[in-house]
Formats: structure tokens, C-alpha cells, sequence
């Protein structure tokens, strides 16, 4: 499926259009990853539909469910902009970023500068890059070009393999694990287990997908997440900010 993705990309590139500058401020994701008040960060994502599970829901509007997830305490929204696959629209972040308070990831397959360069015009705050997407010194160029924009990325790996081979070439600020293998679509949370402990410590570790319940969001957070990305989940509950509260809020301990 990634490899079908990827050539769908390649087409889209081709004839991609860069929108009008998004003229507002940036905000870190870093930032909130690791802000204090609460132990259990959330990436709460806006994602219509995917490969693996279809429609997800059917009554969608993409701005509202991120205002719901803003009020429920998450602390940072991601949003597929893939039309083809997820039922996205690059429209979809520009929107949410207007009237969210907090950052805004891309959620998309980026492996052309092109697509950093309509990143920051659509007013992302952070971009996603994908380990098995990239080479790691094509990641590396992709990764700089998008801090030197003003933006931040999440790297995403599957494997204490994929891991390594990044790492020879850099250490990135923010590491997604992605515990659902984006050929095969299977999920298991063992995927942040084992490859959790190799995450640098100056790292921000993000756990992706197949996260459910409190007791998920324990599991990974004992094996070293400071934050999961969540979507299938909280977009299958009508009230999506209290589902984003119901998973902080049982696994919460301020520190204060
Ligand atoms: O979700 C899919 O089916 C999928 C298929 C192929 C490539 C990527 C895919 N998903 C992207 C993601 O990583 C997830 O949307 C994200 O981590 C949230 O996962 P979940 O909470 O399980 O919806």
C-alpha cells in the first residue's frame, strides 16, 4: 500500500500548485509535547478515512472535530490533507490553523521540497516524514529545509532497524513509532515496546496508531512515550474532545 501511495504522490507533485503564504505565527510541537501539567501528551488526529479501515466517519467537518479536540486538552492536532486515500483537503489544516491555539501537524506522504514549500504556505506547524518513505540523507534534506521554514517534523519509524539507519545519519527533535506497518496494515503496540528503548533520551518519543484506551496509552508511556498520535479512535466518538479527555484525564497525574 505505501508503494501505491507513493506513486500517487509522484503524480500529485507533478502538478503541484503552491497556495498564497500563510502570513500567522508558528508554534512548536515540541513545545507542547513536553509542556508541564500533564504526563500523558495527545496528537489528536482529523482523519475522514484510511486504507485500513475505510470511512471512519461519515459526519465530518474537519474544523469542528479540531475545536472539540482543542477544548478536550489535546495538545496538538494533526490533520490528513491526503485526498485520495484518507479523504483529506490541504484546505482541511489551512482552516483548523486559523482557529486553533495549538500546533497543527501535516499528515501527509512528503518526499519532494515542493511539499515542505506548500507546508509552510498552508500554515503547518510541523510536517510528517516517513522513515520507509525516505532515505535517511533524502529525510535529512527534507527535515532541514522545513526547520529552516520555520517548522518542525516528526520522523516516523516502524523499527529499531529503520531507527538505526536514521540515527547513523542524524538524531531527530521528534520520533513517531508508528505501531501500525503501513504495508500490511497490522497494529501492535509490541512495535513501540521494542523499539522504544533505543529512542535518544533528548528525543521527544511520539507512539502513532492503534491506540484505543487509557490502559494503551499506559502501556506505551511505561515503554518511554511522552506522547501518542491518535485517530480512528477518538474519531469514532461523537463527543471527540471528551474522548481526547477521557483518554488524558485516566492517565493524567499533574505534576504540580
Ligand atoms: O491508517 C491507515 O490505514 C494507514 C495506511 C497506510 C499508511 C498510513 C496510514 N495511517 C496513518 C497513520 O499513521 C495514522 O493515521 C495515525 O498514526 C493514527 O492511527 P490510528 O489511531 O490507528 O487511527
Amino acid at each position: 500500500m505505501l508503494t501505491k501511495i507513493l506513486e500517487t504522490k509522484k503524480e500529485e507533485i507533478a502538478s503541484l500548485t503552491i497556495p498564497d503564504p500563510y502570513q500567522g505565527e508558528r508554534r512548536s510541537l515540541k513545545a507542547y509535547l513536553t509542556r508541564r501539567g500533564s504526563q500523558a501528551h495527545v496528537i489528536a488526529e482529523v482523519k475522514k478515512a484510511s486504507p485500513s479501515k475505510g470511512v471512519i466517519r461519515e459526519d465530518f467537518n474537519p474544523l469542528e472535530i479540531a475545536l472539540s479536540y482543542e477544548s478536550g486538552g489535546a495538545d496538538a492536532i494533526s490533520v490528513l490533507t491526503d485526498v485520495t486515500y484518507f479523504q483529506g483537503n490541504r484546505e482541511y489544516l489551512t482552516e483548523i490553523k486559523k482557529h486553533v491555539k495549538i500546533p497543527v501537524l501535516r499528515k501527509d506522504f512528503i518526499v519532494d521540497p515542493l511539499q515542505v514549500e506548500e507546508s509552510e504556505a498552508l500554515g503547518a506547524d510541523a510536517i510528517l516524514l516517513i522513515a520507509a518513505a525516505l532515505e535517511p540523507e533524502k529525510l535529512k534534506e527534507l527535515y532541514d529545509l522545513a526547520y529552516n521554514k520555520g517548522m518542525e517534523c516528526l520522523v516516523e519509524v516502524h523499527s529499531s532497524q529503520e531507527l538505526e539507519e536514521l540515527m547513523n545519519v542524524f538524531t531527530p527533535e521528534i520520533i513517531g513509532v508508528n505501531n501500525r506497518d503501513l504495508s500490511t496494515f497490522v497494529t501492535s503496540l509490541e512495535v513501540t515496546e521494542k523499539t522504544g528503548s533505543l529512542i535518544p533520551a533528548e528525543s521527544v518519543f511520539v507512539s502513532e496508531s492503534g491506540i484505543h484506551e487509557p490502559k494503551d496509552l499506559e502501556r506505551v508511556a511505561k515503554a518511554g512515550a511522552n506522547a501518542v498520535l491518535v485517530g480512528e479512535s477518538l474519531m469514532r466518538q461523537r463527543d471527540p474532545g471528551e474522548a481526547v479527555k477521557r483518554l488524558k484525564g485516566e492517565t493524567l497525574h499533574d505534576e504540580d
